[in-house]
């Protein structure tokens, strides 16, 4: 089998992009086609996705990179799909048509009913069944919104036509043209409606949010076939995971202690920590991952709402730089930011800090700030808000990190990789391929379809690009960093709840 069909397609659905890679069996990247989509921000702090663009984006890519490659379907082993977590669609199981755009992790509009889920007392139930904190960045608020806030959509939820999925299921039921309605554990762990102890949808939670069950998909290992998608033949899909789970497989961290951190659009840092769950004491989450054998892991994640997106904003709207990349060398135009601190907190402040109402704050301007300093505070903001996390993570876990594995898109600056090093004390480590989330999804389908035969293939298949030791004073660092929570302060509780 292994010599007609030696490819595997990643289908990665981000925040801001579709992405299709084909990887071969060395897990060499032959082809890659990405297609942005619209953000859509119908009033200030929500943020929306149309669906139906989403699916057809995703479409298009997955028909270039066979295009390009002159690839045919069948002799691709297997899919795997990654996806932005948490983005909610719910559609009609009929027509397969949304009901809304689909709500994006990023939204506040939830914000309130969270307040209310606190006032129920439900902060405990919530943390020891799912791991997590009630946030609006989690499906289970943005489900209940649409019920309530969509014409008619109660009743067709409550007669059963409705199905809920994030991106992986409404990509897996758009390519089994509505045969399949099928999630992952990983992401089944980002809706706050999964108890993630017992592996299965919490009673408790669905009636205190009055969500029906008949909406939720069936929940399967990371590491399975779960249908056939029609590309003129049948090809299996047979891997999904979150992006951030898919990421820390494809970074090979399948024990134990191994830790990754992901420059996206946001940053997010998660450690395997095996079969057992480990309950955070210091802000981070509780989530599911992906062990060695394909099968449930748990993991600690600390998630960072705006990482790259910083310097989306840079460029977008301030213009300070053409293109993302152009950050470095802008930042390297000074020796540090002359007292300036950026605290991103645009959508609020995710991990450790948890505050919806933080808004984001630029302090320490003096007549001399100019926008190299800027530039090289919103790169180091990035830095600073993964050292918050690997603090805690460190706490949490009872160890001192030797090494960082990063990845992501904004891995590629090497001023910011050499800052983090600098600032956390620890070596950090970039691999060749920064396409670790794609990577880790093609990997979980080549499992499952035998492409690969165990973890130890895969270690092959992976090369490390560069390592950057930290090289900063510890006193220095340490002031820096006070300097950075004293920002922090100033930003928190800024906005006032609606
Ligand atoms: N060289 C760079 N320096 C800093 N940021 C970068 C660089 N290249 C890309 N980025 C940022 O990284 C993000 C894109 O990374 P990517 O992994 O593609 O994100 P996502 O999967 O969340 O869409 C963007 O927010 C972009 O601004
Ligand atoms: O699409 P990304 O890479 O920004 O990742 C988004 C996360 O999965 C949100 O939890």
């Amino acid at each position: 089998m292994m010599s007609d069909q030696p490819y595997v397609l990643a289908l990665d659905q981000g925040t801001t992009s579709s992405r299709s890679i084909l990887f071969d069996h060395q897990a060499r990247v032959v082809a890659m086609a990405q297609r942005e989509f619209t953000q859509h921000y119908p009033r200030a702090g929500w943020v929306e996705h149309d669906a139906t663009e989403i699916w057809a984006t995703q479409r298009a890519t997955l028909t270039e990179v066979l295009a390009k490659t002159g690839v045919r379907p069948e002799q691709i082993s297997g899919i795997g799909i990654t996806n932005q977590r948490e983005t909610t669609v719910v559609w009609n199981k009929h027509t397969g048509l949304p009901i809304h755009h689909a709500i994006v992790w990023q939204c506040r509009r939830t914000a309130p009913l969270c307040e209310q889920l606190k006032t129920q007392g439900l902060v405990q139930e919530i943390k020891t069944r799912t791991g997590l904190v009630p946030d609006a960045y989690f499906s289970a608020t943005k489900i209940r919104w649409l019920l309530d806030n969509v014409p008619g959509a109660r009743e067709q939820a409550e007669a059963g036509d409705l199905l809920f999925g994030t991106m992986d299921t409404w990509l897996v039921w758009k390519l089994t043209e509505g045969r399949v309605h099928v999630t992952d554990y990983t992401n089944a762990s980002r809706t706050m409606l999964f108890n993630i102890n017992t592996l299965e949808w919490d009673p408790l939670l669905l009636k205190a949010l009055n969500i029906p069950a008949s909406l939720l998909p069936e929940v399967k290992s990371s590491c399975a076939v779960y249908g056939q998608a029609n590309l003129g033949v049948e090809v299996p899909i047979a891997g999904i995971a979150g992006d951030q789970q898919a990421a820390l497989f494809g970074q090979l961290c399948f024990h134990k202690g191994m830790v990754k951190n992901t420059y996206g659009t946001g940053c997010f840092m998660l450690m395997n920590t095996g079969q057992k769950k480990v309950e955070s004491r210091h802000g981070l989450l509780s989530t599911l991952a992906v062990g060695a054998d394909g099968g449930v892991n748990y993991a600690l994640e600390g998630s960072v709402f705006m990482g790259g997106a910083v310097i989306q904003w840079l460029r977008d709207e301030l213009g300070l730089i053409g293109h993302s990349a152009d950050s470095e060398a802008c930042a390297r135009q000074v020796n540090d930011t002359n007292g300036v601190y950026l605290v991103p907190a645009f959508t609020g402040l995710g991990a450790p800090y948890w505050d919806p109402y933080a808004r984001g704050t630029l302090v320490g301007l003096t007549r001399g700030a100019n926008r190299h300093h800027i530039v090289r505070a919103a790169l180091e903001a990035i830095a600073f808000q993964s050292r918050d996390l690997l603090d805690a993570m460190q706490q949490d876990a009872g160890l001192r990190l030797a090494a960082l594995k990063v990845d992501g898109g904004a891995a590629a600056n090497d001023f910011l990789m050499q800052f983090q090093a600098d600032i956390t004390h620890s070596r950090v480590v970039r691999p060749k391929l920064l396409e670790t989330t794609a990577l880790g999804a093609a990997f979980l389908a080549g499992l499952a379809t035998g492409l690969w035969k165990d973890t130890d293939e895969l270690a092959q298949c992976v090369a490390v690009d560069r390592e950057f030791g930290p090289n900063m004073d510890s006193q220095h660092r340490e002031r820096h960093y006070r300097g950075w929570q004293k920002a922090v302060t100033r930003a928190q509780h800024w906005a006032e709840p609606s």
